[in-house]
């Protein structure tokens, strides 16, 4: 079964992106989203979920993605089991960061971008009228490429995502554990009201992986997060990935495929023209992959 829905904090938090595509975090007053829930709560609609498949958590049913007229993603089915580490591989422009953003609808704040098909969280088209987005992204998280902490405390960029939610919930103690949880507490106890930008890049990364995890999500998407990042921070953020990977389901888009095959438990390789070429366990892809395309791709034959 899929996590404890009733634990979500509400951030209040609508995610936009810039030309780039990085995303940037606004604050979004008077979210109607109910705690917990999906569900957009000034739509008076009856349950709406289905049951989730067993184990499966994300299940995108023939989505095809367009920005303006360029399809950039073609009928991608796959089915993501809960926790572990599913890696998203393929050459440039193949759709991968498409494919992620369409998980968490953060496509939605890209003017041209249509998508179409299903996407199931837990059983639930997250594309149906009735879901709400910003309550969507606090059950699916995201960390990008470039570290993006607020300039704000180290304690206040956590607890961003707490601001509006219930009375009862102990926000340091929140923050706390989710630094915790994204292996910084230690090195930034004595420091919280430090500004956040005064952080390393790799102690900054790891801010927001806290930020992410702070609304107790159950899934977080990483888009290449450790590509800004030395080697040793970027190690130390392949083993936190690993640990989240126990309690969370991580999707984390790589070009590097050393990593995807040292830190994930399922690959799936997009190629060019945004299909969905393969997807099965880490190992099969690397050492056996079903189809020549792929294997041409992983030998370093193109790509
Ligand atoms: N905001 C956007 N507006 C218009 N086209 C876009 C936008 N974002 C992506 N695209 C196009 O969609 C296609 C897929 O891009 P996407 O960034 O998803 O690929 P990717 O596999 O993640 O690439 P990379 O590995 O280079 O980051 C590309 O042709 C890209 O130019």
């Amino acid at each position: 079964m899929t996590r404890n829905d009733t634990r979500n904090a509400d951030d209040g938090d609508e995610q936009r992106t810039n030309s780039s595509g990085t995303a940037v975090s606004e604050p979004t007053a008077g979210s109607e989203a109910t705690s917990g829930s999906l569900l957009d709560s000034s739509l008076d609609v009856e349950g709406g979920s289905v049951p989730a498949g067993a184990d499966t958590v994300i299940e995108a049913r023939d989505i095809d993605v367009f920005y303006d007229d360029a399809q950039a993603l073609q009928g991608v089915d796959i089915e993501i089991p809960e926790n572990g580490v599913t890696a998203l591989i393929g050459p440039s422009g193949c759709g991968k960061s498409t494919f992620l953003r369409t998980i968490n609808r953060m496509n939605d704040l890209i003017d041209a971008a249509r998508v179409e098909g299903e996407l199931r969280f837990e059983g639930k088209n997250v594309y149906d009228d009735d879901v709400d987005p910003v309550a969507l992204r606090r059950k699916i998280g995201m960390v990008f490429q470039t570290p993006n902490p607020f300039p704000k405390s180290i304690r206040d960029n956590v607890a961003f995502g707490l601001d509006v939610q219930e009375k009862d919930v102990d926000v340091d103690e929140t923050v706390r554990t989710a630094l915790e949880r994204a292996a910084l507490l230690e090195e930034v106890e004595d420091q919280l009201d430090s500004s956040g930008l005064d952080l390393s890049g790799g102690q900054q990364q790891r801010l927001c992986i806290a930020r992410a995890i702070a609304p107790d999500p159950d899934v977080i998407l990483m888009d290449e997060p450790a590509s800004a990042l030395d080697p040793i921070a970027t190690s130390k953020i392949e083993d936190l990935i690993e640990d989240l990977a126990e309690e969370y389901t991580v999707v984390i888009v790589t070009h590097n495929m050393q990593q995807a095959a040292r830190i994930s438990d399922k690959t799936a390789v997009f190629l060019t023209g945004g299909e969905l070429v393969e997807f099965d366990d880490t190992d099969k892809i690397f050492q056996n992959p079903e189809h020549e395309r792929v294997e041409d791709y992983i030998t370093g034959k193109f790509g």
